[in-house]
């Protein structure tokens, strides 16, 4: 009798979804960018733009004109999306470049090209990221999450920083996440080497990049230059691959989950409103101003994160 009344509620719960999935699918889209600012003669840089958020950011800023610099770790998958968007929209000048956010040297040999090359950056997205991986460690031994979404961007926009105030009025957009209010920043190990829990490690990687931006928007008050991060959405994109659960789990409920497309928008939003041109410092989701952890707005934790990350680096950026 259980059983039976189980698999009814199960059957009335699905009949209730197929029948309410345009109303679902609507909701759970979320903002939407209304902007129509044209990036003619602009120069953009998108990080992780092979696939999922980063792909769709930069097929919607090649619409509006903009040359769009694709910077991916694996080249190959990097020309394929290079394809497809210009299957899309055939004049899209978007050009793929190789960077992997894992290793410092590949950071600065793709920098270095870049400057030597290009004469402007206008916008950066720093949008690459891995969620729960395995305990792996990058070429330079940083714990992976940490590595690759804080440290890999943080060393990233050191070295580009000077070209994005040459071309200043210019953005950066930093793709952080709902997962930054259950982060902490374990200062005593922040390379998980004494406990690792993947979850925990990429919630601590996500508040970085929060207090990243808090930190480098103060400090670049009065250069034209704003920097501003992002909750995409729950977005059904290849970010699961780590987690069997939660790759099953973004399947089955698919439904109320927002697609790439519908991810990219507040990252859009961030790079192109016009309203936004001289907002720095906050955090949008959905196209809105959003909600920070009280650990994402302390200017001690932002500041030590920054000395910190200098010191892993080596670098000096005052
Ligand atoms: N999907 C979601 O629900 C949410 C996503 N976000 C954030 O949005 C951003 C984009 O994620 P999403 O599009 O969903 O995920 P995807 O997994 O689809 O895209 C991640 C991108 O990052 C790239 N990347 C991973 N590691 C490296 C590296 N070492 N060097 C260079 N590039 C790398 C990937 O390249 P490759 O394909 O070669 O692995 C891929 O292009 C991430 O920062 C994520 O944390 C935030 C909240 C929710
Ligand atoms: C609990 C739960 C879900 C929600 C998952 C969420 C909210 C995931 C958020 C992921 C983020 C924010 C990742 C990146 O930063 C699903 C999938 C709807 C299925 C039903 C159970």
């Amino acid at each position: 009798m259980f059983v039976l009344l189980i698999i009814a509620g199960l059957g009335v719960v699905t009949l209730l979804v197929i029948l309410f999935a345009p109303h679902i699918r609507r909701y759970a889209a979320g903002g939407v960018c209304k902007s129509t600012a044209r990036l003619d003669g602009k120069t953009v840089l998108i990080t992780g733009a092979n696939t999922g958020i980063g792909k769709e950011t930069a097929l919607d800023l090649a619409i509006r004109g903009a040359r769009v610099i694709m910077a991916c770790r694996d080249v190959e998958k990097g020309e394929e999306a290079a394809a497809s968007i210009r299957a899309t929209y055939s004049e899209a000048k978007v050009e793929v470049r190789e960077l992997d956010l894992a290793d410092t040297c590949s950071i600065r040999a793709f920098a270095q090209k870049f400057l030597r090359e290009v004469n402007h950056l206008h916008i950066l997205i720093n949008n690459a990221g891995v969620m729960m991986c395995p305990y792996t460690k990058t070429i330079d031994g940083f714990e992976m999450h940490i590595g690759v979404n804080h440290l890999g961007h943080f060393l990233l926009t050191y070295l580009l920083i000077g070209l994005l105030k040459r071309s200043a009025p210019a953005r950066i957009v930093v793709v952080s996440s709902l997962a930054h209010n259950f982060g902490w920043i374990r200062f005593h190990d922040l390379h998980s080497q004494g406990s690792y829990n993947s979850g925990l490690a990429y919630c601590q990687s996500k508040l970085a990049n929060v207090l990243f931006a808090r930190e480098l928007a103060r400090r670049l008050k009065g250069t034209n230059v704003t920097v501003n991060s992002v909750h995409p959405g729950t977005v059904n994109s290849d970010l699961t691959r780590h987690s069997t659960l939660m790759m099953i789990l973004f399947t089955v409920f698919s439904v109320f989950l927002k697609t790439p497309q519908e991810g990219a928008q507040t990252s859009i939003y961030c790079a192109v409103a016009e309203e936004l041109h001289s907002v720095s410092g906050k955090h949008f989701s959905d196209c809105a101003p959003a909600f920070v952890a009280p650990q994402g707005r302390s200017e001690g934790t932002a500041c030590k994160l920054w000395d910190v990350s200098c010191e892993l680096l080596g670098i000096d950026w005052n």
